[in-house]
């Protein structure tokens, strides 16, 4: 059994967040544990409240899972504040995790800022440089380079000029971009092009924290980084398939897939 921790935000209506983070550990039969960074007001038509844990109470609850329990992965989603960042940054230090997966939340897809605009330097300097993996979207690698991406050859470049930054390897992920999903997986050494299929369909509530949460699972059972990229994107997809018209906006992916064994 692999042990797997997200340090994230909570999202009250299941289909991001913390919340969809423990149901991928779930649905591919790992043990999922979770510190919280903010707790949102959500649903699927938007973010209506965010209210941040202290500092403080971040590092506790770390403290509280490495000390005690071996842990696999470490997925990080949304970190709200720069003094969240630092209380994390400083407990990655003392207890330096494996597989660390860092998802740059910034804004939702319903477009509400989820990262304090002054947080994203803090980010960027402190919790890059030490994550195995950064998966950014496009939103996101535009302001990380701080230019608009419209290609994929941009795409490609953004993943260098990330890369650079300090992860070991960048992830920018194409669910903006039209047509096939690709996405872009740059290790320092060889450029990939990962492709899917675009499923249609609105469903797409979590996508990212999904996807982050699963690769995560796989580099945790020795997958290399393309292979644990590839199986997170068929589940993600299959999630998207089997997506659930809850509420009156965007719902969120399914993630149990009865007749599906993904890996
Ligand atoms: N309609 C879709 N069909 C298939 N894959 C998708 C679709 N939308 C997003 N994806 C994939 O889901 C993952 C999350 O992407 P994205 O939506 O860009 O992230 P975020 O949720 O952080 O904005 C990526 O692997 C992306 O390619
Ligand atoms: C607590 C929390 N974390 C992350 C997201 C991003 O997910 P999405 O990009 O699907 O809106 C979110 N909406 N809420």
């Amino acid at each position: 059994m692999k042990n797997l921790l997200t340090i994230a935000g909570s999202d009250s209506s299941g289909g991001a967040g913390v919340q969809a983070d423990l149901k991928t550990f779930g649905a591919l039969q790992t043990y999922g544990m979770s510190v919280i960074t903010a707790v949102t007001a959500q649903n699927t038509q938007g973010v209506t409240g965010v209210e941040n844990i202290s500092p403080e109470m971040v590092k506790a609850q770390m403290d509280a899972v490495y000390a005690d329990i071996q842990v696999h992965g470490t997925k990080i989603g949304m970190v709200s504040s720069a003094a969240i960042v630092e209380a994390i940054e400083e407990m990655l230090i003392k207890w330096r995790p494996v597989n660390v997966v860092l998802d740059p939340v910034m804004v939702s897809k319903s477009n509400h800022r989820l990262l304090q605009p002054q947080a994203e330097k803090a980010l960027f300097e402190k919790l890059l440089p030490l994550a195995a993996l950064v998966t950014p979207n496009l939103p996101e690698a535009e302001v990380m380079i701080g230019s608009s991406i419209q290609t994929l050859e941009e795409m490609e470049a953004a993943a260098q000029r990330i890369f650079r930054l300090g992860p070991k390897a960048v992830l920018v992920k194409g669910g903006h971009y039209t047509g096939e999903a690709v996405d872009i997986l740059y290790d320092g050494n060889e450029m990939r092009r990962i492709t899917c299929d675009r499923i249609p369909g609105k469903n797409t509530h979590g996508t990212g924290c999904t996807l982050s949460s699963a690769i995560t699972v796989y580099l945790s059972r020795g997958d290399s980084l393309e292979q644990a990229v590839r199986k997170a994107k068929a589940y993600v997809s299959e999630g998207i398939r089997q997506g659930l018209s809850i509420g009156g906006g965007v719902g969120p992916l399914h993630h149990y897939h009865p007749f599906y064994l993904p890996f």
